[in-house]
């Protein structure tokens, strides 16, 4: 049993029922992550990536929402748990750091009373030992003077301050799974640092998984055991940190890292835009921005997440534990690769827009 993933998400869908038509946020995503693994969900701006991550609590309004697929963990199909369950899931065994903390505390108790809230609600302590536990979290946040700060309200601290007591919140059950959406693009480099290595001691200490987001490659190739690239809703690419950074398969993932100058805060943008999430292209959702993209690549579906074999790394193929796989049709067949760029023009095809028109032509 403990050998399966902790989660498991099939197939999730979750759509927006909007005015203007089905806003398909997040659209057939599988990804499993292990006990103890850090998953780091990446993509530009609207591909989905929160959208997935508050579908695994459930904490999606419903309506406009509507989740759809299989969300996993430990064994239990979340989708099928009462609102009672869930509210006992988050802040539970699930702890989640939101990419907009601003609503997550409350102004009119003292950080230390929603602190205290979070761990009363599943631990049974004293009065005593919860302040003190908060304390501690405060502390190992780094707070200075923690045992000071515990009574302040949230308007006493800084944006970066406010930021780390809502991840003391999240980290306040020892939760097995930590979902962190963007949680450090709030705070300076060494403060960012000093949460990471905190992330990686409680992983040590409790075997805690986490969903990792964010926009920061350097980040990425820092804590990521394996790595979900998401563009429109779909999974592009999912391979180990290793793989996706030495060997990007997907050329949006190329294009990703291609786009990497490593300003804090931001990629420089791909040329080209998303695309509609109400009115997707068919095939590749990424086609109209692909220079590789050829007649195959816009038609039918979103191709499946063929294993990649073309890794330098000892994992072997796409059965070893590498699993490296990439949802584009160069990659059919045993040795895919990607073509000369020039490929197809020369064979009369038209070649992509976007990212080859944005080339200089
Ligand atoms: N409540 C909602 N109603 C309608 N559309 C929504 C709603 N919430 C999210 N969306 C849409 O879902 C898509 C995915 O949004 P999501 O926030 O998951 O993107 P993201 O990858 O997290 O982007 P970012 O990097 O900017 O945080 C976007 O097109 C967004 O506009
Ligand atoms: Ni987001």
């Amino acid at each position: 049993m403990s050998d399966d993933p902790l989660l498991s998400i099939r197939d999730l869908r979750t759509y927006f029922h909007t005015d203007d038509g089905t806003v398909k946020a997040v659209d057939g995503v599988s990804f499993d992550v292990d006990r103890g693994e850090t998953v780091c969900i990446v993509g530009e701006s609207g591909s989905g990536k929160s959208v997935t991550s508050e579908s695994i609590t459930q904490l999606i309004p419903m309506p406009p929402g509507e989740i759809a697929g299989e969300v996993i963990f430990d064994g239990t199909d979340v989708t099928t748990l009462s609102d009672d369950e869930l509210r006992d899931l988050r802040g539970g065994r699930i702890g989640h750091v939101f990419q907009n903390p601003q609503g997550a505390l409350n102004p009119v108790y003292t950080v230390g009373y929603q602190i205290r809230e979070a761990i009363d609600a599943h631990q049974d302590l004293t009065k005593r030992e919860s302040r003190q536990k908060a304390v501690s979290l405060l502390d190992s946040v780094g707070i200075p003077e923690a045992g000071n700060r515990v009574d302040d309200y949230p308007h006493e601290f800084s944006g970066g301050m406010k930021q780390r007591v809502v991840i003391a919140i999240a980290l306040a059950c020892e939760p097995d799974l930590l979902i962190a959406d963007e949680p450090t693009t709030a705070l300076d480099v060494t403060i960012e640092a000093q949460i990471l290595d905190l992330f990686r001691d409680l992983q040590a200490a409790f075997d805690t998984s986490i969903i990792f987001i964010t926009h920061d490659l350097g980040v990425v190739a820092e804590v990521a055991d394996r790595v979900v690239v998401m563009y429109a809703g779909k999974v592009m690419e999912t391979g180990t940190g290793e793989q996706i950074f030495e060997n990007p398969a997907h050329p949006y993932t190329r294009a990703l890292l291609e786009c990497l100058p490593g300003q804090p805060g931001g990629l420089e943008p791909i040329p080209g835009s998303l695309p509609s999430p109400i009115n997707p292209p068919s095939g590749c959702r990424f086609h109209p921005r692909c220079e590789y993209a050829r007649e195959a690549c816009r038609i039918g579906e979103q191709p499946p997440l063929y294993g990649f074999d073309g890794d330098d790394d000892d994992t072997g193929d796409s059965d070893g534990d590498g699993d490296h796989r990439v949802s584009c049709i160069h990659y059919e067949g045993e040795d895919g690769e990607l073509p000369d760029t020039n490929e197809f023009s020369e064979i009369g095809q038209e070649p992509g827009t976007g990212l080859h028109t944005g080339g200089g032509e």
